[in-house]
Formats: structure tokens, C-alpha cells, sequence
């Protein structure tokens, strides 16, 4: 096969909340030089309208309606990324009617020719089945929970670490035990478990498990 007629490079990594999915296919796409797709930004998107604008998410037809909002959620916006959101996108995303809705664009990314990263919860099983590469990235739940108290500590948010584990602990479940594209590895992803690693090593892990499956497509 020559050079030109090889597939694009497409990256899918999926795993639980604050794992490391979001570092490592940000520096995935850096280092192959590729744009990259927090998909969760989508669903926690739908999540921040209904919660400014009022709507119930418990309605999945208030949050399919929410979806036509999402071009006016500024990515910027703190509120995005709190656990309070986190929460709700973790209710909407269970709706199979909110997984349609925002299936197309998220298709379109992964299909993009020069090829594409996506980090999300189905990356892997629905999104891109046939990426080149695809990492399910996981730590313990302690782990995971340290980590995004850290991170929502350095926001100057008022948060606790117990809180922040059972947030953890609820969409965990949540996110593994809906109908809809749970959250699970896909039979040929590769696991990486960072619960003892640093970004750097885990980065770097990530590289070679990237390179190995280029190896072999
Ligand atoms: N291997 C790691 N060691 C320590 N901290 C990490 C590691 N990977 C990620 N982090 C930090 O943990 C937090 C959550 O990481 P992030 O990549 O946003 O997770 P996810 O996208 O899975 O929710 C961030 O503050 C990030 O800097
Ligand atoms: N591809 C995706 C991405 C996120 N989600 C949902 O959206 C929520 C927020 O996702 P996120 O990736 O921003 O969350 P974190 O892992 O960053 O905490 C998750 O708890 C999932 O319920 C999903 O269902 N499918």
C-alpha cells in the first residue's frame, strides 16, 4: 500500500470520568498533529442549557429541544465543566433519542479525511468502530476523584473530596448501566490504567499503544 492510499489516523478514547481520557487525546492530537473532539463538551452542553434556560432532564423531549441550543454554549463558560453538569449530562446522555441527535456530528468528525481524535464514553463501540486505535483509559475511583477535586480546588470551587467520589461513583454507574451506548471497553481497545501513572508516563504509554495498533493496521 503507498503512503497516500493509507486510512486516516483516527483515535477513539473512551473511559470513566477523570480518568486522563481528555489529557491523553489532547496530547494524542497534538503529537499526530490531528483535531480532537471532547465529545462530553456535547452532552454536558445540552445539560448547561437546560439548567440556565430551566428545563426538566428528566424530559428527554426538553433535552432533545436543548440540543438546538448548544451553538449559543460558550466553550468557555466555568459552569461546563462542574460536577453539577457533569451530573445532569450523565441523566440526558441515557436518552437514546439525545445519543441520535448528536451521533451525526460527532460521526462527521471521526470521517473527517486528515483523520481525527474523539475522547468520549462510545468512541470506540458506536462513534468510530473501525478507528485505527482505540484506548480505554481507566483508574480507581479514589483516583479519579483526588484528581478532579484537585482540579476543581484550583477553580476556587467550594468542593468536597467524599462529594466529589460519590459524583464519581453515580455516573459511574450510570454511565455503565444505561441501555444506551454504555460505557464499556471495546473487545479491541487496549486498556490504560493510570491510577499509578503521571501524565507524562501515561502520555507516553498511550504513544506507544497508538504506534503498536499503526504497526498493524
Ligand atoms: N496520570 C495523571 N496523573 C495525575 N493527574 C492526572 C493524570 N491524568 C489526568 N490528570 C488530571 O486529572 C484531571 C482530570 O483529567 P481529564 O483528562 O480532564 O479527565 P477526563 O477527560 O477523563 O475527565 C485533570 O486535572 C488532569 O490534569
Ligand atoms: N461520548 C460520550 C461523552 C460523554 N457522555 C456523557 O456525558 C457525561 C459528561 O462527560 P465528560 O466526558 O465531559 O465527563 P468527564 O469524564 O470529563 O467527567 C458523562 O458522564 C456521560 O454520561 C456520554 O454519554 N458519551
Amino acid at each position: 500500500m503507498t503512503e497516500s492510499s493509507k486510512a486516516p489516523l483516527v483515535i477513539a478514547v473512551d473511559g470513566p470520568a477523570a480518568s486522563g481520557k481528555g489529557t491523553i487525546a489532547k496530547a494524542l492530537a497534538r503529537h499526530y498533529d490531528l483535531p480532537h473532539m471532547d465529545t462530553g463538551l456535547l452532552y454536558r452542553g445540552v445539560a448547561l442549557s437546560l439548567f440556565r434556560f430551566g428545563g426538566d432532564p428528566g424530559n428527554p423531549f426538553e433535552a432533545v429541544r436543548a440540543i438546538g441550543d448548544l451553538d449559543q454554549v460558550d466553550p468557555d463558560d466555568e459552569e461546563l465543566r462542574s460536577e453539577t453538569v457533569g451530573e445532569i449530562a450523565s441523566r440526558v446522555s441515557a436518552y437514546p433519542a439525545v445519543r441520535q441527535a448528536l451521533l451525526e456530528r460527532q460521526q462527521a468528525f471521526a470521517a473527517q479525511s486528515g483523520g481525527a481524535v474523539l475522547d468520549g464514553r462510545d468512541i470506540g463501540t458506536v462513534i468510530a468502530p473501525d478507528a485505527t486505535a482505540k484506548l480505554f483509559v481507566t483508574a480507581a475511583p479514589e483516583v479519579r476523584a483526588e484528581r478532579r477535586y484537585k482540579e476543581l480546588i484550583g477553580r476556587e470551587l467550594d468542593v468536597h473530596l467524599e462529594d466529589v467520589l460519590l459524583d464519581i461513583r453515580a455516573r459511574d454507574a450510570r454511565d455503565a448501566g444505561r441501555d444506551a451506548a454504555p460505557l464499556v471497553q471495546a473487545e479491541d481497545a487496549d486498556l490504560l490504567d493510570t491510577s499509578e501513572m503521571s501524565i507524562e508516563r501515561a502520555v507516553q504509554r498511550a504513544i506507544e499503544l497508538v504506534e503498536a495498533r499503526l504497526q498493524t493496521s
